[in-house]
């Protein structure tokens, strides 16, 4: 049997006061494999800070860790991993760096960057965006061709990021997505982040039972 799909949390863009009690209240309300930690444009020593803040929080509950953007600082600070886009910096060098820890790549819309990405070694491609979504401009819109492709082609896991939500991810599971990559749909919950995490875990576990 194929190992579950699960959750992928990734920070608000500006982190609120009180984020890390918010943070533990959401890795505490369910299953999340992994925390990105996505500041973008933030200056390196707030970064820093945030690691240091955030990363004992996930990696006590046995959530991996990740940052945004920069491998050489994930390294340096002993993240667990570092995802990067296609325009943040060399994927190869990226991959000896991070020797033995986890390299995540966007692929957007294309088989072929999925493709670079797994020969890169990559430990997981990332497709998106899959809905609209507010919380940054996303060029590219991705379908669940690409998750079946890629899911029947190959090992390494696929992330399905961009607009998920509880309501509109079953496709996405059923189509063999690994991981769904959110931030609104846990952070801007209604009735908050815990809530987020548990209506997500929830959509995910029904999705993957009706397939
Ligand atoms: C899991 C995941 N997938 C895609 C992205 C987007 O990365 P990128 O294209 O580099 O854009 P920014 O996030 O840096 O704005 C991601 N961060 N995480
Ligand atoms: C960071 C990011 N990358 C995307 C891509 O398409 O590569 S979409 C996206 C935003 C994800 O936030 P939400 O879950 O709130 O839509
Ligand atoms: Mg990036």
């Amino acid at each position: 049997m194929d190992d579950p799909c699960r959750l992928y949390l990734i920070t608000p863009p500006v982190l609120p006061p009180g984020f890390a009690d918010q943070l533990a209240a959401a890795l505490d309300a369910g299953d999340v494999a992994c925390l990105q930690l996505r500041l973008k444009d933030a200056p390196r020593d707030e970064v820093k800070r945030a690691v240091e803040a955030l990363m004992p929080i996930a990696q006590a509950r046995d959530v991996a860790f990740l940052l945004n953007d920069d491998a050489i600082l994930a390294a340096e600070l002993g993240c667990d991993g570092a995802h990067l886009g296609q325009g943040d910096g060399d994927h190869a060098g990226a991959r000896m760096l991070l020797s033995g820890r986890i390299l995540g790549i966007t692929c957007h819309d294309s088989r072929h960057l999925a493709m670079l990405a797994g020969e890169m070694a990559a430990d997981y491609v990332a497709f998106g965006a899959f809905f609209p979504t507010s919380t940054k401009e996303a060029q590219y819109r991705a379908g669940t061709d690409l998750l079946e492709w890629w899911s029947e082609m190959f090992e390494i896991p696929c992330v399905a990021i961009g607009g998920i939500t509880a309501a509109n991810c079953a496709p996405l599971v059923r189509a063999g997505a690994d991981f769904l990559a959110v931030v609104g749909a846990v952070w801007n919950h209604p009735e908050g982040p815990a809530a987020g995490v548990r209506a997500m875990n929830a959509a995910i576990v029904e999705a993957a039972g009706a397939a």
